[in-house]
């Protein structure tokens, strides 16, 4: 079993030594990756954190600042961090609320591999970990016109506790009835493009020739929520969240036929005529490649709205089993970990115990995280975990005498 080294910045003046800029005024925990050195580090500020990395390359000899993707820890007193499969490093909080308080730090992951390609830099990526499985997004796809939009506004009127729209983000002109930050997050295409630089985007495209994209805050501010995350992107973006960690539910909409798909865009009006055609042109492209490229899990056809409504409750386990006015998702429950503590691990379990001297049985207050069913990641959260209690017996094994807490 090997506790995670933690040390104080005052102990590594070698690193100084190197030329590199210490900007940690807090203790920090070092961790080995293959040939590199990730530095987790905390700024104090009146005793509460913020946390950075570091990286000591050792086959360059060369300390890096990382790209930092996802959403990090904010506000905590210190942390324990703990290397997971040699591609991600777990990060437990002190003193943080039972919601926030397991974090996953990405170091090498298939996530973090794509995005060092695409960015030309050293990239980390932050998770917040959830327990249990939470319901899995669902990503509604289809060409424009066929109903998307309006399915989901049933969906989210029928159960506005239960759902939670992700609000995209466009450079098109907003239309009359569009609220920014509602129905999307309008905005300037320099702007985008360097937030999409910037690792901010789960997946963008450009669709019938403005640029559209869905933010990693916008899929984790609906997860914040407690409720079930919607996402109406095109089939270039359901692609990409395919190929993403994102594990979600993939439905395309299909029209009945193309005739009707045309009408349905004329009777919106909210496009030019020269518009309605070049998205009629695509709507051919996005139908094939809806139906043939292996993405979705499911097609629904929308002929009549009423029909698919009820096909698209069906597959959402809305068909009328469920009560008709369902609790939300909760919110996944918390874990209540000591306040200070030591974290260490034997195979897939994390033995927490409590680093307060003189409290007695130490087993007291313990727990052990189990990561072995660990799903999901960066971007948006990872699901899974599970939490037990040690046994208070003193003499028991504290991985033997160990209950699930519920
Ligand atoms: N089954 C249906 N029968 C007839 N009209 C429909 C049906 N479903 C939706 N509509 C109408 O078709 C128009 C387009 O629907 P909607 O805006 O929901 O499409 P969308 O797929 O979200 O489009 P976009 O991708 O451009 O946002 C709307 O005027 C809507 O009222
Ligand atoms: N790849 C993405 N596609 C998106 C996103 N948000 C919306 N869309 C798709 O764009 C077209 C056109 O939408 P409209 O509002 O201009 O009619 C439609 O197919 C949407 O599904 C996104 O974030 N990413």
């Amino acid at each position: 079993m090997g506790e995670a080294p933690m040390f104080y910045v005052e102990n590594l003046k070698d690193r100084v030594s190197n030329g590199f800029n210490l900007r940690f005024k807090g203790f920090e925990t070092s961790i080995d990756v293959g040939d590199k050195t990730f530095v987790i580090g905390s700024n104090n500020n009146d005793s509460i954190s913020s946390i950075e990395v570091q990286i000591y390359d050792k086959s360059r000899g060369k300390w890096v600042i990382p790209t930092v993707l996802g959403t990090e820890p904010k506000r905590y007193e210190g942390h324990s961090a703990i290397l997971l499969n040699e591609d991600r490093i777990m990060v437990i909080t002190w003193g943080s609320t039972p919601d926030d308080c397991i974090w996953f730090l990405e170091v090498d992951t298939e996530y973090v591999k794509q995005q060092k390609k695409a960015l030309g830099t050293e990239v980390i990526a932050w998770s917040k970990g959830v327990r249990g499985d939470a319901e899995k997004p669902v990503v509604i796809s289809g060409p424009s016109g066929v109903g998307k939009g309006t399915l989901i506004n049933m969906l989210m009127k029928e159960f506005p506790t239960m759902f939670g729209f992700s609000v995209s983000h466009t450079t098109r002109a907003p239309r009359s009835i569009e609220k920014n930050g509602v129905h999307y997050h309008f905005t300037e295409r320099s702007i985008m493009e360097k937030d999409i630089k910037d690792g901010k985007f789960l997946e963008f495209a450009s669709v019938h020739g403005n640029l559209y994209g869905t933010s990693i805050e916008a899929v984790e501010a609906v997860a914040d929520s407690g409720k079930r995350c919607i996402l109406d992107i095109d089939v270039q973006g359901a692609k990409s969240v395919r190929a993403s960690s994102l594990d979600a539910v993939f439905i395309f909409i299909s029209p009945p036929s193309m005739a009707k798909l045309e009408e349905r865009l004329h009777l919106r009006g909210t496009e030019t005529e020269e518009q309605i055609q070049k998205r009629l042109r695509n709507a051919k492209a996005e139908i094939e490649q809806g139906k043939s490229l292996g993405i979705f899990d499911h097609i629904l056809c929308n002929d009549h709205l009423e029909k698919c409504y009820d096909n698209l409750k069906k597959l959402l386990g809305l068909d009328g089993t469920t009560p008709t006015n369902p609790k939300p998702f909760t919110a996944s429950k918390g874990i209540n970990l000591p306040s200070k503590h030591a974290a260490s691990k034997i195979n897939n379990k994390i033995l927490v115990k409590s680093e307060t001297l003189g409290s007695g049985n130490p087993s007291k207050n313990s727990i052990v995280l189990d990561v072995s069913l660990l799903k999901g990641g960066a971007p948006g959260r990872t699901r899974g975990l599970n939490v037990f209690a040690v046994d208070p017996n003193p003499f028991s094994d504290c991985l033997n005498g160990i209950h699930k807490l519920s």
